[in-house]
Formats: C-alpha cells, sequence, structure tokens
C-alpha cells in the first residue's frame, strides 16, 4: 500500500449498481434455487425428462400440489447427502492444503500488493477421479450412483453451503483493513450480499474464491456426470452398454473440466478474481449452479437412453471439436500475449494504460472469440440428448445471456482501462462475440 493511504480512501462507496441494483440482486438471489429445483423436478424420470404444462391447471395439479405437502418440502432435505457434501467439500480443502502446487501470484491489487495462490486443482481433480473409479472397479457401477439417488438432498447441502458462505463472507468484510470490491460496498445489504463485498475473502493463504471456482464446482460436476454414467450402466446391464450419446457427454465436459484445470492460473486474471467480491452470486454460481446444471445432460440421459447412431456421433464430434479448438487457441493467443510471447507474430495496439491490445488473430475477429467457442461447446453439450424435450438445451440458453451480460461489463472495465484507446480498438475489431452478427 501506497504509504499514508488509509484503507477507506481504498474502499470508496460503490456508486454504480449492476443486475438492476437491489431489487435485482433480490430477485436473482430467490429465482436461482427455484430454478435448480425446477431443472430437477421439471427435468426428471418421472416426468420423463419433460418439463410440464405451464398451462395453469397443470402447474396448480403438478406443482402446487406438490409445493403444498409438508412431506415434500421435507424430501428436499437428506442428512446422507449433506452429510456427503460436508465430506466432499473437507476432502477439496484437505487436497488443497496436502497436495504438492507451486505458489503463483496474481494481479496487482489497490493496496499495491499482490495476493499467492496455490496451483493444485489438477492434482485435486486427478486424486477425486481416481478414488472414484477405485470405488466404481472395486464394486460395479452400482457403487457410485449415490449422487443419482441423492440429488435433490445434494442441491440442498450445497445450497446450504453457499449460502453460509455468502453471509460470513458479508460479515467478514467488516473487520478493519478487509479491502473491498469497488462494486460491492454500496451499503446496501442486500444487494453488498449478492454481489460481494470483499474482494478476495480468504483465511490466511487459503483464498475462497478462487478455491469454490474450481474445486469443489468443477471437480464435482466432473462426479456428478460419472455417477450418471454409472446409474444408466446400471439399467442397461454394464458399462458395455452404456449409450454413446452419455459417453460423449462425459468425454466433453471431462475436456473441458481438465481444460480449466491445467490452465488454473489464467483464473487469476478473470473479472470474479480481479474485480468481483465473493459473495452470494459466486457462492451459488460456484458451489451450485456450477455441478449441478452443467450437468443436467447426463443426468437427463441416465434415464433418458438417447441412440445417436455413427452420423449422429461424428455430427457431434465435428461440433464440440470446432468449439474446443477457437476456445483453446483464441485464451491460448491471449494467455500467450499477456504473458510476454507472441509465436504467431499477431499485430497488436500500443496503449496508454501500457499493455497491449492484438487486432489480428482471433482477438482480430472479434471482441471475445472465446466465448464464440465456448458457445459452440455448450450446444454440442447438449446435441446427444436428441430434440424430445427442450430442457436439455438450458445451458446453452443461460450461457447466452451470462455470456452477453459478461462482455457489457467487460466491455465497461475496458472502457475504464483504456479509455479512448478501447474506442479504437472496437472500431478495428467492431463485434462482440459472432464475427459478422453480434
Ligand atoms: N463456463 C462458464 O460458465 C464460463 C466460462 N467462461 C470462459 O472463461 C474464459 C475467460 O473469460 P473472461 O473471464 O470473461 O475473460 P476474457 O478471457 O474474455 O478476457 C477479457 C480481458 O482480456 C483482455 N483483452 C480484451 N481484448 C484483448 C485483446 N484484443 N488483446 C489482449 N487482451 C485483451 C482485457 O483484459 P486486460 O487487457 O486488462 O488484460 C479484458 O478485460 C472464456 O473462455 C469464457 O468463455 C467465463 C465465464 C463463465
Ligand atoms: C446464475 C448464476 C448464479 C450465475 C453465476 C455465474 C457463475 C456460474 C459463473 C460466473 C463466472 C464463472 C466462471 C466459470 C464458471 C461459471 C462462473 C462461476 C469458470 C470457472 C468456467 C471455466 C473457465 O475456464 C474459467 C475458469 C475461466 C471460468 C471463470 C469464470
Amino acid at each position: 500500500m501506497a504509504k499514508g493511504t488509509k484503507i477507506d480512501e481504498l474502499n470508496p462507496r460503490t456508486t454504480k449498481y449492476e443486475f438492476l441494483g437491489p431489487p435485482g440482486a433480490f430477485v436473482i438471489s430467490i429465482v436461482v434455487p427455484i430454478v435448480l429445483y425446477a431443472l430437477y423436478f421439471g427435468c426428471s424420470e418421472a416426468s420423463g425428462g419433460h418439463p410440464p404444462s405451464l398451462s395453469l391447471a397443470s402447474l396448480r395439479e403438478n406443482v402446487g400440489s406438490a409445493v403444498g405437502s409438508v412431506e415434500w418440502w421435507r424430501s428436499l432435505w437428506d442428512w446422507d447427502a449433506s452429510f456427503a457434501y460436508l465430506g466432499w467439500y473437507a476432502f477439496c480443502v484437505a487436497s488443497w492444503a496436502v497436495l504438492p502446487g507451486k505458489w503463483v501470484e496474481g494481479t496487482t491489487l489497490r493496496t499495491g500488493g499482490k495476493l499467492k495462490y496455490k496451483v493444485n486443482a489438477l492434482p485435486t481433480f486427478f486424486l477425486a477421479i481416481s478414488i472414484a473409479l477405485a470405488l466404481i472397479i472395486r464394486g460395479g457401477p452400482q457403487a457410485f450412483t449415490f449422487i443419482y439417488e441423492k440429488w435433490v438432498g445434494l442441491v440442498s447441502a450445497a445450497l446450504l453451503m453457499s449460502l453460509v458462505q455468502a453471509t460470513a463472507c458479508y460479515i467478514a468484510s467488516f473487520r478493519p483493513g478487509a479491502l473491498l470490491a469497488l462494486g460491492g460496498n454500496s451499503g446496501n445489504v442486500v444487494y453488498d450480499w449478492f454481489i460481494g463485498r470483499e474482494l478476495n475473502p480468504g483465511i490466511g493463504c487459503f483464498d475462497i474464491s478462487t478455491f469454490n471456482e474450481l474445486r469443489p464446482s468443477m471437480i464435482l460436476w466432473e462426479l456428478i456426470d460419472i455417477s450418471m454414467v454409472c446409474e444408466q450402466a446400471v439399467r442397461r446391464g454394464g458399462f458395455v452398454n452404456v449409450t454413446a450419446s452419455m459417453w460423449l457427454v462425459l468425454a466433453f465436459h471431462t475436456l473441458y473440466v481438465f481444460d480449466c484445470m491445467y490452465n488454473e492460473s489464467a483464473l487469476f486474471t478473470t473479472m470474479d478474481v480481479t474485480t468481483d467480491g465473493f459473495g452470494f452470486m459466486l457462492s451459488v454460481g460456484d458451489l451450485v449452479w456450477i455441478p449441478f446444471t452443467f450437468s443436467l445432460q447426463a443426468r437427463y440421459l441416465a434415464f433418458c437412453h438417447v441412440e445417436l447412431g455413427a452420423l449422429g456421433v461424428l455430427g457431434v464430434i465435428t461440433v464440440n471439436a470446432l468449439g474446443y479448438w477457437i476456445f483453446r487457441s483464441a485464451n491460448g493467443e491471449k494467455n500467450e500475449f499477456r504473458n510476454g510471447r507472441n509465436p504467431k507474430n499477431l499485430k497488436y495496439m500500443d496503449t496508454k494504460r501500457g499493455t497491449k491490445l492484438l487486432i489480428t488473430g482471433w482477438w482480430g475477429m472479434c471482441q471475445h472469440p472465446n466465448y464464440l467457442g465456448d458457445l459452440i461447446m455448450s450446444v454440442a453439450w447438449c446435441l446427444p440428448t436428441g430434440f424430445s424435450t427442450p430442457i436439455t438445451y438450458f445451458y446453452p440458453v443461460y450461457f447466452t445471456v451470462l455470456l452477453v451480460h459478461r462482455q457489457m461489463r467487460d466491455d465497461e472495465a475496458c472502457a475504464q482501462k483504456y479509455g479512448d484507446d478501447w474506442k479504437k480498438y472496437k472500431k478495428l475489431v467492431p463485434y462482440k462475440i459472432v464475427p459478422g452478427i453480434y
């Protein structure tokens, strides 16, 4: 911290709301848990994967009768699932503490300091998968169908964990010396609790935000997928009878999670870490939204056994390969460039800020080519579920909304960072995500 700068000078009041301010934060905080349960009850074996019709009579019969009964509410909580989730979270923390990993510096904070992060998500991923596979090899697929069976209870446990963490971090942010997020210090309790008041909450060198964003979230997503494969294997008499559609969804998700673990350091420069506080948006996003909505296609295929055929398999693999190629090469170009390397001799523009902006290659085609690749992959993940229900296409719909909103937030951030140079860049690269379209 610059000499004489008081922490309060570094924590100015938030003057600008996002997400439609306190009302928006309140509504999202209520709607997200409702959507989480709705995606289960609307896409379950009982419903055959089909959402109930939205007619008033149907909603009154299907939803009203359930929500009105005490038994239904009791069914949302399961002590076995809660202890299992607590054990899972403890496993992630213990792995972070015990498994080897290099310490990497994050970006420079307003205090002038830098946080250090332990990079060992990949070993944690391998350890978790190894334990799951050992259980399956020892006990067969039925040894790992627990997650399928206890789904609702696990969602409730993860939801409670996200509420506890968001509230604990909010309360802790009032301690002296806490560095607050520039957008999370509005003074409105609901808004600051949702968006995150403290920038990088942690306990000692344990950073809660980056830990949650990769380990209990993305790796649990992978374990859920494996449990869905096991459930289908039990129903179909063994892994040899598991459908190609299920194997493809598992493979695509595994590639994405592995990529994220392998490129763990890329997380430390994202807006979620450098700008956003850790509040309910990120706690529920990390702990509940990622594992339990990103695995929707696998859960559907556990009870709806979609046969793709050779052409279908080829087509789906092609779409995912295209998406991953764009996603990986675009992120790779920027990450290399930001680390001082330019092996493709890409053209760039200098800026008053000092950091250069690529104007050829993927980042000369649009402002977020990585988003385009991610979106194409999100569609590829749904195609194996076929077209008999729209609900398994929830992810690309949600994801489009998230990434367009994220592009708008990043556009504002870059306008702040680069001033007129950002306007100049946008004249050179006018399209945001889809070249020629948006
Ligand atoms: N699966 C999911 O739910 C989600 C996935 N993602 C994925 O995470 C990845 C990262 O996305 P995100 O965190 O939004 O950040 P981005 O990777 O899009 O990076 C945006 C930052 O990159 C820098 N930048 C912008 N333009 C250029 C340029 N022309 N040349 C060099 N640097 C540039 C700027 O930062 P600066 O100049 O300060 O370095 C800008 O703030 C993406 O692949 C996205 O798809 C993201 C959110 C959710
Ligand atoms: C509906 C709701 C509660 C939304 C919250 C948003 C979160 C789900 C997303 C905000 C930013 C995210 C990132 C990833 C996953 C989704 C969330 C948490 C991410 C971990 C996915 C993998 C990427 O490689 C990434 C590490 C760059 C990325 C970081 C941002």
